[in-house]
């Protein structure tokens, strides 16, 4: 059976990155089925026709809860992923968490200071990385 992926990104906190977004869940198709394409969506609809209270419980009870793994790009700052990764690690999900330090950010210490090696995983990359970093991943895992 297909892995289930579900990418993580900002949507309200500031789409700057959303074509990056885009191109990462292009690759992340290569390994699984990604619940989540309009995260990388350029034009991605407010709420998509949903209320809040839809949008969250269909996100975190249906496809995150289903999910095998949360990739989250977490250089632009989003109260929503990082509830995301806090909810997966309850729900005792592997996380490889993506940050840009180039970007000229610090990721915060309750994102980076969770990292065990093993279930939570954050890589600092620069966007040519992405191909090897993804491969690297996906490959020492069923
Ligand atoms: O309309 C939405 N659709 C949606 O899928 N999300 C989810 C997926 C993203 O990984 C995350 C982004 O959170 P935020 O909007 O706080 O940046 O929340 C969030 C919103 C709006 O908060």
């Amino acid at each position: 059976m297909s892995r289930k992926i579900y990418f993580a990104g900002s949507i309200h906190g500031g789409r700057q990155d959303a074509e990056l977004y885009f191109r990462i869940i292009e690759q992340l198709k290569g390994y699984g089925t990604v619940f989540t394409e309009h995260v990388g969506h350029p034009n991605h609809p407010e709420l998509a026709g949903m209320n809040e209270k839809e949008v969250h419980d269909g996100h975190i009870d249906d496809w995150l809860q289903k999910s095998d793994v949360l990739v989250a790009e977490c250089t632009q700052p989003s109260l929503g992923v990082g509830y995301e990764i806090g909810r997966a690690v309850a729900m005792n999900k592997n996380i490889f968490v993506l940050f840009r330090p180039d970007a000229g950010r610090k990721l915060s210490c309750m994102i980076r200071g969770a990292q065990n090696g093993s279930t939570f995983i954050v890589k600092d990359y620069k966007e040519e990385e992405l191909p090897g970093l993804l491969k690297n991943y996906f490959g020492s895992r069923t």
